[in-house]
């Protein structure tokens, strides 16, 4: 991954009356990144985009867009933006492909390649010719997305795009994101209060709460830490002796004896010759399963107490 920031936030601010909303955000997001903005409801993240594509001023600070100040050369900077703030406009009447060739003409340069490139890519190739009517809401949204993408931005910013989905319809939006984010490059911004999709989904999360930044992490350090040891927990009888077995084998694992079982933070490429230890030491083994905090048990202490939906 390219480290080229394609959007750089720098300590903006929305202040409405007399309530500081958005508390001095700043964060950047490179070229091909999906980017999550995570964070309970009313903790400012939608004031964040709408700051971000220029639908409300700021109070302070800056918003660049491959260095492009969202302020001060707007339309500009918007060239490079792709977005669904609200709910996409789309005729309902007309089929896909017609809304499609609609928005491609207050484009410059959008061709029919181009159309059925982005249709592709959001898989509506079977039911691009019916009438919008009778999509799906998942398919609706894709059809937005294939109109914010049209003119190949550089990034593309979804708020909250997962709302209303069904577990299915959530899984084609991923695919689709990482697709668009791996073979066109764009960057993408999305905002959610759910915690499983954006482990999922994103190479790196913001969560805010109050309007303040409380932690920007790659999803993959969340999920291990840092030090690639994993806490893992093995239910196998008898636990005690398995545990000795294991601490033998790893005397860094730092073991610990549960009922019916032990944990112990191994690295993962270790899992699979403890097994075979304790299997060699006759050991029963029921059941290994990693017990490190899941991105959800981080996300409740970092914003504790806050409101979670
Ligand atoms: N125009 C406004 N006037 C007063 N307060 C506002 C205004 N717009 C937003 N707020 C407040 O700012 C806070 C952040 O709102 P925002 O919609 O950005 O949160 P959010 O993180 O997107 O939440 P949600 O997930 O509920 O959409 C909320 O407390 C909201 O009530």
């Amino acid at each position: 991954m390219s480290q080229q920031s394609v959007v750089q936030l720098r300590n903006v601010t929305k202040r409405i009356g007399g309530k500081t909303i958005v508390d001095s955000l700043s964060f950047d997001v490179p070229k091909g990144e999906v980017f999550g903005f995570l964070g309970p409801n009313g903790a400012g993240k939608t004031t964040t985009i709408r700051m971000m594509v220029g639908l409300i001023s700021m109070s302070a600070g800056e918003v660049l867009v491959n260095g492009l100040s969202v302020n001060k050369q707007f339309e500009q900077a918007m060239r490079h933006v792709g977005a669904i703030v609200e709910n996409p406009e789309l005729y309902k009447f007309l089929t896909g492909y017609q809304n499609l060739i609609h928005f491609a003409r207050m484009i410059p340069g959008v061709t029919r390649e181009r159309i059925d490139e982005v249709v592709a890519l959001v898989k509506l190739e079977n039911r691009i010719h019916d009438k919008v009517k009778t999509y799906s809401l998942g398919m609706r949204q894709r059809l937005g997305v294939a109109q914010a993408i049209l003119h190949k931005p550089d990034v593309l910013i979804l708020d909250e795009p997962t709302n209303g989905l069904d577990p299915e319809g959530i899984r084609e939006l991923r695919d689709y994101l990482r697709q668009l984010s791996k073979e066109e490059g764009t960057a993408i911004i999305v905002s959610s209060h759910l915690l499983s999709e954006m482990e999922l989904m994103c190479d790196r999360v913001a969560v805010i709460q109050n309007g303040k930044l409380v932690d920007v992490r790659p999803v993959k350090d969340m999920v291990a830490p840092a030090s690639g040891a994993l806490e893992v927990a093995f239910v196998a009888e008898p636990a005690e002796r398995a545990a000795q077995v294991v601490a033998q084998a790893l005397p860094e694992a730092s073991v610990s004896l549960q009922p019916g079982g032990f944990t112990a933070f191994v690295g993962y490429e270790d899992i699979p010759g403890l097994i075979r230890a304790l299997v060699l030491a006759d050991i029963r083994v029921y059941g290994v399963k990693a017990a490190s905090k899941t991105l959800e048990d981080q996300f409740l202490e970092m914003t504790r107490g806050g409101q979670i939906v």
